[in-house]
Order: structure tokens, then sequence, then C-alpha cells
């Protein structure tokens, strides 16, 4: 294993100091640290130094839609987009609702060696929503599952949703939470309001979004369990995510980068690439996330990366399956959504894009300060480039990112797993 002395970066965008990385490990943190010999020293003078990020919402495709993404693809495009850790969705085919099946993407991420991947296991069987999953067996599989979502789908049935709920703290398990009431959105095609009448879409309205989070809430704080709702989008998620905490209940909250930039005025271009879950809203709705995201409301920042093949996008709005790409543009768009608009420091960002993802997700080895004695997951970033967004320059096998032609602030220039590059230079190291 190589040994690393990052000299002269900003520690989470504050004091200037030198990093030496050894062993896997961060072993010194300080001004004009030596380079003991073998160590290869990389100039750092002018980029900030992050703890790696860790996305909670990944969507990985293996198995099933390798043809979209692959474990080894997608966890290529988080490390370029500066993530040591990734947690991989269950929507895949198989469904991720197996002891085999999670220990299966699990060992395909360590084999990768790009980011440590932690498959999310289904609540319920095939994600059908009508029987609870092997929870305690996924728990107790190597892949130490502790997250839990339908995603894709919402647990829609309150019963099942309690019982989720309560089966999940025998290991203090969370259960994650795509807040969407199905009844209320059928054949929903983008946000409703005004522009879903004159475009002739079928509108998903706030409130089945919601009446879900309200539901849960309620719930949770009847069971006394762990609830994490997912790509939060509306002002009205906001407020009720805020009155739960000022009751002290253990609710967490994310959102994506596309909900903190984008606005539903896109889908005018009837371009399939804007329709996603939950749609692009109002500017209203992005102001208030975005104070969400400030305040400590919304916990965290999740891509909820979401790779297509063209086939899937190219056609007609209605036809088109939601999502959108979003790893390695991820920490552009919040540069320039929350830090360049002063909402967050950069120490706020590693707070909501490091840190508190993995406490939520449980995963001690990422997240940590860096501090000496940690361990080397570390991200080097140049906040003062700016780059066009050319989605045939992704890393994933996906190209369908909404941001294409977008002038964003800052690059990743260099990733570490545990002090092995898996980025140098922007590139993937290997
Ligand atoms: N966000 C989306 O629009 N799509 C996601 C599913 C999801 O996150 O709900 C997908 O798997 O493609
Ligand atoms: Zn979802
Ligand atoms: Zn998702």
């Amino acid at each position: 294993m190589s040994s690393y002395l990052i000299t002269g970066a900003r520690i989470v965008g504050g004091e200037v100091a030198d990093l030496l990385l050894d062993n896997g490990e961060i072993v010194a943190v300080g001004t004009n640290l030596e380079a003991p010999a073998g160590v290869e020293t990389i100039d750092a003078k002018g980029l900030i130094a992050l703890p790696g990020l860790v996305d909670l919402h990944t969507h990985l495709r293996e198995p099933g839609r390798e043809d979209a993404e692959t474990v080894l693809t997608g966890s290529r495009a988080a490390a370029v987009g500066g993530f040591t850790a990734v947690f991989a969705m269950a929507n895949t085919d198989p469904v991720a609702d197996t002891a085999g099946v999670v220990e299966q993407v699990w060992r395909l991420g360590r084999e990768g060696g790009y980011a440590d991947v932690f498959p999310i296991g289904a609540v319920t069987v095939g994600r059908q929503g009508s029987q609870l999953a092997e929870l305690g067996a996924m728990a107790d599989s190597a892949a130490r599952v502790r997250v839990f979502s339908d995603d894709g789908d919402c647990v829609w049935d309150a019963a099942l949703m309690r019982r989720a709920l309560e089966y999940v703290k025998a290991f203090g398990g969370v259960i994650a939470q795509h807040a969407q009431e199905p009844r209320l959105t059928q054949g929903a095609q983008m946000n409703e309001g005004a522009l879903s009448g004159v475009l002739g879409l079928t509108g998903w309205p706030s409130v089945a979004e919601e009446a879900i989070i309200a539901r849960d809430v309620l719930l949770n704080a009847h069971v006394g369990s762990k609830l994490h709702i997912c790509h939060l989008s509306t002002k009205g998620s906001v407020e009720i995510v805020r009155a739960a905490k000022a009751r002290g209940l253990d609710v967490t909250a994310e959102v994506t980068p596309h909900h903190l930039l984008l606005t539903e005025d896109l889908a005018a271009s009837y371009n399939p690439v804007y329709k996603v879950n939950p749609p692009l809203r109002t500017k209203e709705d992005v102001e208030a996330v975005r104070e969400g995201l400030a305040d400590g409301t919304i916990d965290i920042v999740a891509t909820d990366h979401a790779p297509h093949p063209v086939e899937d996008k190219d056609c007609e709005w209605s036809a088109a399956s939601p999502g959108m790409i979003g790893l390695e543009t991820a920490l552009s768009v919040v540069q320039h959504a929350m830090v360049d608009t002063k909402l967050l420091t950069w120490a706020d960002v590693a707070d909501r894009m490091s840190n508190r993802p993995a406490e939520i997700g449980q995963v001690g080895d990422h997240g940590r300060p860096l501090e000496a004695g940690a361990p080397a997951n570390v991200v080097l970033i140049d906040p003062a480039v700016e780059r066009t967004v050319v989605p045939a320059e992704s890393k994933s096998l996906s190209r369908n990112t909404p941001f294409e032609g977008m002038t964003l602030p800052g690059r990743v220039v260099a990733t570490f797993l545990r002090g092995t590059p898996t980025v140098l230079d922007g590139m993937p190291a290997r």
C-alpha cells in the first residue's frame, strides 16, 4: 500500500495543513510535515480537503439492469464525484430482499474497490408492499444491512409500515421512505400546478408527499423507531419534518442536488431528462429545501443517482422512466446552490454529505473528522475552477444528467479510499 503526503490543503475549508496518509489511515495532520522515504507528495495548495463523501441513496442497477449501471461503473462514478461510500438502493432485479442478494452487491463493491458499497434492503418481499422481507437475515448477513427501503415505491400500507418500524428496532435499523401516496399520484408526470395544466401532463401534488411524511412521523412517534425520509421536495414537507424535530422525534431527511437547484419549468421542454420522482417543484419549494438544509431540518444531501439507458429516456415524456444521474455533479451543485449563496460553509457541507449520512447509515469508518487515527477516506476539491457538464464525459454507463451544458463551480481533484487513491487529477486512478 502506498503512502501520501498531502501538503497545504485547507482542512474542511478552514486552516491550511498537511495530511499524512499511511497504512490506510490518516497518521498525522499538521504544518510542515516531513515526507518519510517512499512517500508520494501531493501539492494541495488552494484545494480543500473534506472527509470522503457518503451517499445514502444511489441506484447501481446491478443485478438486473447492467445496461444502465453496474456496481463497478456506479462506484467509479461515485469516486469521481468525491464519494468513498454509497448506499445501493434495493430496486434491482432480483430485488435486494434477501441476505443472498445484499451480500452479492456488497461483495461486488469490495471487488471494485472504488467505494464502499452498502446495500439497502427492501422492506417488503419483491417491493410488492404486501409482506415484510427478511429484514433480520439481511441485518445479520455479511452486508450488515441497517437501512431498508422500498424506494421507487412507497410503503403505503400503514399497518405494514408500522410493522417494519417495529421490526428494525431490534437492531437499530432505519426505514427510508419514498413518500408518495399512490392514489394521489396515479399516472402522475410532473409537479401539480398551473404549469401541469398548461402542459397537459398529469400532476403529482405536494400533498401526496406530505401526507405520507406526516403519517409516518406519527407512526414513528408511536413506535419509537428510526424513520428516514428520502428525497424530500416540498415546502410543506420541510415544515412537517421541522415540527417533528422540534418534538424530539427520531426522524431524518434527505434532499437531492436536483431539488436544490432545478424547478418544474424545465418540464415545458418536454425533455424527459427532467422527469423524476418526486418531480421538480417550484421556486418556493427550492427556497424552502435550501433553508431546511441550512438550518439542519434536512439532515443530508443524497444524490438519488438514477441511471437509465437512452431507450428508457429518449421517448415521449409520459413513457419515459423517471430519474436522473447525479453522483459526479452533486458536490458542484451543492457548492453552487448552498456554499456560493452563503447558506452553508464547507464544514457544513462535510456534515451534510459525509458525517451525517455515515451516522444515519451507521457506517463508522466513514464520515469521520480529518484527524490522526481516522481511516484515510479523503477527498480533495478545487473550489475555484468552473466546468461545463458534458454527459459523454460521465463515468456512469448512463447519460441522463439534467445539468448538461450548465457551468458549475468546483471540481474533485483526488479521492482516497482507506489511503488508496481512487481518483487522481480528476480521473479514475485505475
Ligand atoms: N427517483 C426516480 O425518479 N427514480 C428512481 C426511483 C426513486 O428514487 O424513486 C429509479 O430507480 O430510477
Ligand atoms: Zn424514491
Ligand atoms: Zn431513488
